[in-house]
């Protein structure tokens, strides 16, 4: 047995390491092959040794790599290493070979083509402003090919270290600055050659030529996942409102964009009120914004009935897996800052 966050990495194509291992059964050995499965209502304690009667879901074989014993005798928090390797995974899921991890970086076709919209030209200045782990931060520097540099935010100081890890990872650091900053609150007067991320400092308004808003999100739109963190009142609150928090990040993107810069919009979620609804806003009260269409369109148009007229939704892209079981969830609005 396994614990559901385990069980996701399976399903997108990690083996497992033995602090996700919940239970094993007390007659099986180092290189037995066993089946795994998924302790969906978090109810298998650890250590168990019978089989678990609970609510289950099998996620595919493996060979076990540790004794039971060498899992059980320590907490997690001091277990390390390989507990399984997966033979017969559900999905078959390509790994990056060791050796390689500088040279590819593994991202859904959604983010690397909401990256890909911003079309970054040599030496621009680009601000992505809610950026940890840098996926798009690393895909956008390495479009800079050398030259002007991007501003990586993110809200959460621990947050920062992997866009920095990433970043050298991919050889892009040079392009990359990166800051613990609250994207909400950006008012300032500097550009962003001499931004320094300190207390109080901000940006002038008009001085970016490019900016990424991948904002947080409810993320309804991330699979494969057994588990949500979210709250039945959690989600409620996006459903019924406007989900301010998006609209203060996409007032802040409207104001430190250039004239005739590019503002791309993402998010991993399904929720209208997350998606169609602040892209409405944002054309509502900034008559200089424009949707563009975008120059690759692979996802559908946006929902109707959530303030965006007929041909605006059919500019937006909208990633249903309803639609579209090869996809996660996600929506990609790409707006313009009319000169
Ligand atoms: C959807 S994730 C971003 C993923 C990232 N763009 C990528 O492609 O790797 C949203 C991020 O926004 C950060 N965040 C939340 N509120 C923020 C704020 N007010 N300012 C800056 N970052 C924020 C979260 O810590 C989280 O890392």
């Amino acid at each position: 047995m396994i614990d559901t966050s385990t069980a996701t990495a399976v399903l997108r194509g990690a083996d497992i390491f033995a602090p996700g291992i919940l239970a094993v059964e007390t007659n099986v050995n180092v290189d037995d092959k066993v089946a795994i499965m998924v302790d969906l209502e978090k109810k298998c304690l650890r250590g168990y040794s019978e089989k678990f009667q609970g609510l289950k879901f099998h996620v595919g074989n493996g060979i076990l790599k540790k004794p039971r014993r060498a899992i059980f005798s320590k907490p997690p928090s001091e277990l390390s290493g390989d507990g399984v390797f997966m033979v017969e995974p559900l999905y078959r899921t390509c790994g990056i070979p060791l050796g390689f991890s500088h040279l590819v970086f593994l991202q859904n076709i959604t983010s690397t083509l909401t990256t890909r919209l911003l079309n970054v030209e040599p030496n621009n200045i680009v601000l992505d402003m809610c950026a940890s782990p840098g996926g798009k931060t690393v895909h956008i520097a390495s479009m800079l090919r050398g030259t002007g540099f991007v501003i990586a935010l993110d809200k959460n100081k621990y947050k920062i270290d992997r866009i920095k890890k990433n970043a050298q990872l991919c050889g892009v650091e040079s392009q990359v600055r990166t800051y613990a900053q609250n994207a909400t609150k950006l008012e300032g007067d500097l550009k962003p050659q001499d931004y320094k991320g300190l207390p109080g400092q901000g940006f002038a308004a008009n001085v970016f030529d490019r900016i990424m808003l991948d904002p947080p999100c409810t993320g309804f739109g991330q699979r494969p996942t057994f588990s949500t963190t979210k709250d039945v009142q959690e989600v409620r609150s996006f459903r019924e409102s406007q989900p301010a928090y998006q609209i203060r990040l996409m007032a802040q993107a409207v104001r430190l964009l250039k004239p005739d810069g590019t503002l791309v919009y993402s998010t991993c979620t399904l929720n209208p009120y997350e998606n169609e609804a602040v892209v409405a806003w944002c054309l509502k009260n900034y008559t200089d914004m424009e949707l563009l269409t975008p120059d690759t369109m692979l996802g559908g148009p946006g929902l109707a009935g959530f303030g965006l007229e007929a041909d605006a939704c059919s500019k937006v892209q909208r990633f249903d897996p309803v639609n579209n079981p090869e996809t996660v969830g996600f929506f990609i609005a790409k707006l313009r800052k009319i000169a």
